[in-house]
């Protein structure tokens, strides 16, 4: 296999850096870097398939040959260690025991759709025809390694009293609790019961992680958005306010409010938010995007799941939506060229492998820029077009990068298989 160089072997060059190549230091092999790769005279846009870059990794090699002293973008020793205390410390994340987000609202206010248009890659013009739920739908995501978890879609109404709901079972595993409003009714009806499934959860789970998304947004102004969201906040503060002390419960409930609709995306965006908080090795994850962001001199750096287009951590700079739109979209690019014309044989299932990288140069100065990191994963960049002329040190810390990922599922592994042995040894005794 044609693996990066390991980075700890390299010697630096002039003393110790703070994580990767920094533009000074890079000066006089850039070029070199630059032509060697052959990206100095790219098009406008650029799908690079097997044959390219595997040019790139045979290049890759030989620089390794030639003995040029790179500086480490990370330490791979504290990384595996502050990852086994991330995942020792994360309770039922790890292991076998996947993460449980229940999806929850009133009728047609939208749950199925939003899971089938994330997850099961529907058009959300078929959702018109969704049936209503009757039953607790339950749905099995194992799209990566970092990205496993169960969804179950609880149908519209729900009744806490009946003696069939089965409350600890439900909350009691549950890592996060979607509730969905449907923004274009009335929502008083749907707070009522947003309110009755906080008590009920909390009191069952204290550690439920409780997002609200006010769904259905398309179609509404930017103004009446910001007065539904207040709205909704005020009336669920004042009713768990009211309640507190015959529920038993504290008044500040932590909850967070989302925007969402299936037909942009916003639901991809509030979903990438609930599935970070579910995933224990999340600051490792953005602690190497940070280095990679300043050592490379990114604007923006995202680990997208290249099947659900969830991202599943990004460097600490704040995310807006614009940039979000066209990583997203970017994947959509590849993976559509990609099918056309990169499948290296008819049996291929599927078009996005190790050789998949891109380049998309906008018209504002800003180039966009993928690279695969594993089967289920993409790094997609945005950078400004002056700092991507240092393309070799991008590259390059880019190799660092993906290595110290395989580094964080490897330690994973190694937790998941020691805690299957466990498992069988107390079953056996
Ligand atoms: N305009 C708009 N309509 C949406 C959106 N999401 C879902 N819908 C529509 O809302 C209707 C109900 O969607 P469902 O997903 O079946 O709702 P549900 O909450 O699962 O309904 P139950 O199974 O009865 O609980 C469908 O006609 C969808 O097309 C959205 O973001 N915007």
């Amino acid at each position: 296999m044609n693996s990066p160089p390991l980075y700890q072997d390299y010697d630096i060059d002039g003393g110790p850096h703070d994580g990767g190549f920094n533009d000074d230091d890079e000066d006089d092999y850039d070029d070199t870097f630059a032509n060697d790769y052959g990206y100095e005279d790219e098009d406008e846009f650029q799908i690079h398939t097997s044959s390219d870059a595997k040019n790139f990794e045979r290049k890759s090699i030989s620089r390794k040959e030639n003995s040029i002293n790179f500086s480490p973008v990370t330490n791979i020793a504290s990384t595996k260690s502050s990852v086994r205390n991330i995942t020792n410390g994360s309770g039922s994340t790890s292991g076998n025991d996947k993460p449980r987000i229940l999806l929850m609202g009133l009728r047609r206010s939208g749950k199925s759709s939003i899971q089938k248009v994330v997850f099961q890659k529907m058009s959300p013009h078929d959702t018109l025809f969704l049936e209503s739920t009757n039953k607790i739908v339950k749905n099995d995501i194992s799209n990566n390694s970092f990205v496993q978890f169960q969804i179950w879609d609880f149908p519209g109404q729900i009744d806490f009293f009946d003696s069939t709901f089965e409350s600890d079972l439900i909350f009691g595993g549950c890592g996060a609790l979607v509730f969905v409003i449907d923004a274009q009714d009335n929502c008083v009806e749907a707070i009522s019961k947003l309110h009755q499934t906080v008590c009920q959860a909390y009191k069952v789970n204290p550690n439920i992680i409780f997002e609200v998304f006010i769904h259905k947004m398309d179609g509404i102004s930017d103004d009446l958005k910001i007065q539904i969201q207040q709205d909704i906040q005020q009336r669920l503060q004042e009713e768990l306010a009211d309640h507190a002390q015959d529920n038993q419960i504290p008044q500040n409930i932590p909850i967070r409010y989302q925007l969402t609709s299936i037909y942009d995306h916003s639901i991809f965006e509030a979903f990438s938010k609930v599935i970070q908080k579910l995933i224990p090795q999340l600051p490792t994850l953005e602690n190497l995007l940070d280095m990679l962001v300043s050592s490379s001199r990114l604007d923006k750096a995202f680990l997208f799941d290249v099947v659900s287009k969830i991202y599943i951590a990004t460097d600490s700079a704040p995310v807006d939506n614009t940039t979000y739109e066209l990583c997203s979209d970017m994947i959509d690019v590849v993976i559509d060229v990609s099918c056309i014309y990169g499948m290296k044989d008819q049996n291929d299932s599927f078009a996005y492998d190790e050789d998949s990288s891109s380049v998309i140069k906008l018209n504002n100065d800003t180039v966009l820029y993928l690279r695969e990191v594993n089967k289920y994963l993409a790094l997609v960049c945005l950078i400004n077009k002056s700092n991507f002329d240092k393309i070799g040190l991008i590259n390059y810390n880019f190799q660092c990068f993906k290595q110290a990922i395989s580094q964080v599922f490897e330690v994973r592994d190694i937790i998941q298989a020691q805690q299957k042995q466990k498992k069988l040894l107390n079953t056996s005794k």
